[in-house]
């Protein structure tokens, strides 16, 4: 038997072997799926002959695509290299570059992200004379082209008021914005997938090309595809579909972003013929763990009952930590999480961003590293967006938006009204505004720092084409002076900082991608929050997380925290069946993220928005029948058996500690207490009106009272 086989099960073994025509693998979690998906691609590429040309698979984000690739590239070598292995977007990015001129795209265009759509609107709002905000316009575009129906569905269905602003006006809104981003040569995120749509349909000849790029296509996590992820799919897979989807309608969380669970539900009918295969063995979670996810799942009413039976038998309890309030849960977490040691090894989990502030702030003070994912919106940041919108504009001169963020960026006598003359005149005209910044002597009365301003993007355009990023970059702080600008201000250094970690993210790009500014700039631009540049982590960080960026992963240990009413179901989900299983499912996928040990947690006290309040527990944990749950105290149990793992990996450096947890010691200064964690040569410990102190055993001077 290959030996692509040979490490999984029947049922995946078949879905390896399946070759042409569709197929659906739906399985619940930890079933392997993803790992059928990647043997799959390297059975078809080995022992079908298949090139890795003629392979698309598509995943949930760029992260889990590098890692597919990587390993696929250990199993089957450089031949993965010509694989595309690729999200949604960045696929869509990459076949708009190549063919967007049919459906009327200039090759530089660029891709604003929420910040720029902001910006755009606003501009619309003020000359519309409309005293509102931006989001809920944001959020209408959204979901116009999420649903992929256009504007004249989305009326028809639309309440009468948007933003506060009646709902025709709210429609005016919609065609300025499109306008707009068309006028500077911008697509938000959403338009890529809408525009190779269009493109597919109005161009045969372009889809016949790009199909035979995908001759066989994969899609993972395909429960959350949304209706113009599923049409994308659909028109590749084309007339003789060869085409495996696998999922977890269990899984489906992103709803609230329009992803359509009926997508994997009804694909039988979608591709008549399809081969459907079920995993029921859990390789991920010990069987406690997994008694408790499925306990949890089966209680909700709108779904497909399936099997999921675990391999690993038996290991340690759920446990679950009732907090007086949030500050004691987020002290448990790092007490526990200081016993356990292995810090990669473990995650901690919530619902929503806000909730990591204190989790953070326990664990620094107890010395664990944390690696906090998807809040930190690098490429957010002012100088970084500075520096980026020098790049777009010295690739697309026509994005007025990114142009006006750097003409007095770092200050260069360029004022307000000047710049607002010349976009006054620009609109007058209908060009873009480096037009009437080329004319600025017709204009105003002293062109002089324009016209400078105006040299330096036309060499840096040159610079653009002629340099990779990182080389650009360098450039423009040098001619524009900006990391001077950037000391003269108060937390200059941490922004310089931020700068030098752009030059190192675009030189790790340049070695391992390679390709020009405009390549980097779209990879920046579809590198999600939760997989951007993070500063100096080091590798021994715990890792902190939002449910919903933790799909797909798992760590041997996990903690769920926050498990509250109006946390997790959150406060805006308590409405409506749809969304409470929706969130219960949310709470699914964080339980069968844990592999052999999982904390469930909740505080009885929490601040919100600045407000102290009294929380119930959340109705997900009366789903658990109460003989799978053991609870815990504030300092844990003794059955955490200190220093050792149920999969434990050669750490040469840890050595056994003379101590144990829940003993009691003696210090020369502290007086007495009691082990909390003992790990190498550092002892924790508990000392009554004190706290916990991190102590080196050979200085300690400590004793030994009891035992
Ligand atoms: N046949 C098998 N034998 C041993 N281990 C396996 C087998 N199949 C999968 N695994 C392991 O089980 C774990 C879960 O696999 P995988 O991530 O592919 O599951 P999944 O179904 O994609 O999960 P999710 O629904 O969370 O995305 C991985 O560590 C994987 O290597
Ligand atoms: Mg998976």
């Amino acid at each position: 038997m290959s030996d692509l086989l040979t490490s999984l099960n029947p049922s995946q073994q078949e879905a390896v072997k399946h070759f042409e025509g569709p197929a659906l693998v739906v399985a619940g979690a930890g079933s392997g799926k993803t790992r059928t998906v990647v043997h799959r691609i390297a059975y078809l590429l080995r022992e079908r002959r298949v090139y890795p040309a003629e392979i698309l698979a598509v995943t949930f984000t760029n992260k889990a695509a590098g890692e597919m690739k990587e390993r696929l590239e250990k199993m089957v070598g450089p031949a993965a290299k010509d694989l595309w292995v690729s999200t949604f977007h960045s696929a869509a990015v990459r076949i708009l570059r190549a063919y967007g001129e049919f459906v009327g795209l200039k090759p530089g265009f660029v891709i604003y992200d929420d910040d720029d759509q902001n910006i755009l609107l606003k501009e619309i709002l003020k000359e519309l004379e409309l005293e509102a905000k931006p989001g809920p316009f944001r959020a209408m575009i959204d979901r116009i082209k999420n649903r992929g129906d256009g504007l004249v569905e989305f009326m028809r269905e639309a309440p009468d008021f948007i933003g506060g602003v009646p709902k025709d006006v709210a429609a005016e809104v919609y065609r300025k914005y499109q306008s707009g981003l068309r006028m500077q040569g911008a697509l938000d995120f959403n338009d890529l997938l809408l525009l190779t749509i269009e493109l597919f349909e109005q161009h045969p000849e372009v889809l016949h090309k790009v199909r035979q790029r995908a001759r066989f296509i994969h899609v993972d996590e395909y429960q959350d595809t949304n209706p113009v992820q599923y049409e994308l799919t659909r028109l590749l897979a084309g007339e003789k579909p060869n085409l495996m989807v696998v999922g977890d309608p269990d899984q489906s969380i992103y709803g609230f972003r329009n992803a359509d669970i009926n997508n994997i539900l009804d694909f039988t009918k979608d591709y008549p013929g399809a081969r459907v295969i079920r995993l029921e063995e859990n390789y991920r979670s010990s069987s406690a763990i997994l008694r408790v996810a499925n306990a949890v799942i089966e209680k909700n009413a709108l779904r497909l009952e399936k099997i999921l039976r675990p391999t690993k038998e038996g290991g340690e309890p759920v446990r679950l930590y009732r907090a007086p309030n949030a500050r004691e849960e987020a002290a448990f977490v790092a007490r526990e999480i200081l016993k356990l040691g292995h810090y990669p090894q473990v995650a901690v989990l919530y619902r929503t961003n806000a909730q990591s502030r204190l989790l953070e702030e326990h664990l620094r003070r107890a010395n664990v590293p944390v690696r906090l994912v998807g809040a930190v919106g690098f490429y957010e940041r002012r100088e970084i967006k500075d520096l980026l919108a020098y790049g777009r504009v010295a690739i697309n001169p026509a994005d007025s938006i990114n142009l006006r963020r750097i003409v007095n960026t770092p200050p260069r006598g360029i004022g307000a009204t000047t710049v607002a003359r010349l976009v006054e005149h620009a609109q007058k005209t209908g060009t873009p505004v480096i037009e009437a910044f080329r004319a600025a002597e017709q204009v105003i009365s002293r062109p002089q720092q324009v016209r400078a301003f105006v040299q330096l993007l036309d060499e840096l355009m040159e610079a653009a084409f002629e340099t990779g990023p990182t080389a650009f970059f360098e450039r423009v702080l040098d001619e524009t002076g900006y990391r001077d600008a950037l000391k003269q201000e108060q937390d200059g250094e941490d922004r310089l900082q931020n700068v030098e970690e752009l030059l190192r993210a675009a030189r790790d790009w340049e070695e391992e991608e390679g390709g020009s500014l405009a390549d980097f700039l779209d990879s920046v631009a579809l590198t999600a929050k939760a997989e951007e540049p993070q500063g100096d982590v080091p590798e021994e960080a715990v890792t902190l997380m939002t449910l919903h960026n933790a799909k797909g992963l798992e760590f041997p240990t996990v903690f769920l925290v926050g498990l509250e009413e109006n946390l997790l179901p959150h406060r805006n989900s308590l409405n409506r069946l749809e969304d409470l299983e929706e969130e219960r499912r949310l709470f699914y996928v964080g339980i069968t993220r844990a592999q052999d040990r999982l904390y469930l947690s909740y505080a009885e006290e929490r601040e919100t928005y600045g407000k102290r309040e009294f929380s119930r527990p959340s109705r997900f944990i009366e789903d658990i029948p109460p003989d799978l749950l053991k609870e815990v105290g504030a300092f844990g149990d003794s059955a955490v058996p200190v220093l050792s793992y149920s999969r434990p990996e050669p750490r040469p450096k840890t050595q056994l500690s003379e101590f144990k947890g829940g003993e009691k010691v003696r210090h020369p200064k502290f007086g007495s207490g009691t082990v909390v964690a003992a790990m190498g040569g550092e002892v924790t410990v508990m000392f009554p009106g004190l706290g916990l102190k991190k102590l080196a055993v050979k200085f300690a001077g400590l004793e030994r009272l009891d035992g």
